[in-house]
């Protein structure tokens, strides 16, 4: 199969089958294209929308990206830069066009050793062997931080390298830091953060494809935007009002309506770009606030 990359469809690369994938495809349905996907089919083709969906192994995502087969891809940032070191290093094409950060996909690299060594720094992992998937992020930091370890590349199981003998820390990804637990290993050094991010191929697209980016990227955003808003309504005290407004968190121009039982009360309606937690609620009351409703907000645009 050959993607057509002249075509007037755009081409997006996406997990197959792994962390990303939910949320990639519900981020897509969210700004409005559609898919029915049979599972096992590599290209999906949007009801909807010119755009075709390429599903793939998320290691392959940046490669298809940087070489122009696919126009563009969802991928995290600790695949991304792997890849570009490595092709850089190999002298392949590397450039890619970073679109958007995605709200999803957070994770951190990191090193990690046997809970039972005696770890005092960096200069304890000299001349050690390292298990990883991810060689060129690990070589590049230890370069940086004057250290000489050498690396035992795994795809995966990274965690069990130690216990069996095949590598004497590991530098892996973690999230909560359970499997870290689970094997006896304990996080020492973060060497990178990551989130999943939009990547774009470098050259120039057609400009039915660009005008499809155009319509897509603004409502990436109002879906982004949205994820992180609430919709607060409330009653509270006229004479607490600027107390209200210091509790609200992100909360700009909230709308004063009258009540029709009182003067002494209105109603507040304001969107809110950050998490309202219990606490502020609970202050909010303890200001003479009632019938406190935080409500989730599906799309936004400015
Ligand atoms: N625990 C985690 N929490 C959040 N995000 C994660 C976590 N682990 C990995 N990720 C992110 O999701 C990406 C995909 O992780 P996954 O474990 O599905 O990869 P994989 O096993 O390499 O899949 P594939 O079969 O596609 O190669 C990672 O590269 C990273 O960006
Ligand atoms: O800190 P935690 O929350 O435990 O997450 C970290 C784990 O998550 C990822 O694996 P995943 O569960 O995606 O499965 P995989 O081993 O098949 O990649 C990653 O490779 C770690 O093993
Ligand atoms: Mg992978």
């Amino acid at each position: 199969m050959v993607v057509d990359t002249n075509s007037a469809r755009l081409t997006i690369a996406i997990q197959k089958s792994g962390r990303l994938s939910k949320e990639s495809m519900k981020l897509l349905e969210a700004c409005g294209v559609k898919f029915s996907l049979h599972e096992a089919r590599l290209l999906a083709h949007s009801s909807n929308q010119p755009i075709d969906l390429l599903r793939v192994r998320d290691d392959d995502i940046p490669g298809l990206v940087m070489d122009g087969v696919v126009d563009l891809g969802l991928v995290g940032e600790n695949v991304l830069e792997e890849a570009r070191l490595e092709r850089v290093a190999t002298k392949l094409p590397a450039e890619i066009k970073r679109l958007r950060p995605l709200d999803f996909g957070g994770c951190r690299l990191s090193i990690a050793v046997p809970k039972e060594d005696n770890y005092n720094g960096l200069k304890d992992l000299e001349g050690k062997r390292i298990a990883t998937t991810y060689p060129y992020l690990l070589q590049d930091y230890l370069q940086r931080q004057g250290i000489s370890a050498s690396t035992a590349v795994l795809t995966g199981s990274v965690e069990v390298a130690p216990r069996a003998g095949l590598a004497d820390a590991v530098c892996d990804l973690v999230s909560t830091g359970a499997t870290l637990e689970a094997n006896g290993l304990v996080e020492k050094e973060v060497i990178f953060t990551s989130q999943a991010q939009l990547i774009q191929r470098p050259e120039p697209l057609n400009a039915a494809k660009q005008a499809l980016i155009d319509q897509l990227l603004p409502r990436l955003d109002g879906v982004q935007m949205a994820r992180e808003s609430k919709y607060i309504m409330l009653h509270a005290p006229r004479a607490a009002l600027d107390k209200v407004a210091a509790l609200l968190p992100g909360a700009e121009d909230p709308t004063i309506l009258p009540l029709s039982h009182t003067d002494e009360l209105v109603a507040v309606h304001v969107v809110s770009t950050e998490t309202l937690f219990w606490e502020t609620m609970e202050e909010l009351k303890a200001v003479g606030c009632s019938s406190i409703l935080v409500l989730p907000i599906e799309k936004m645009m400015g």
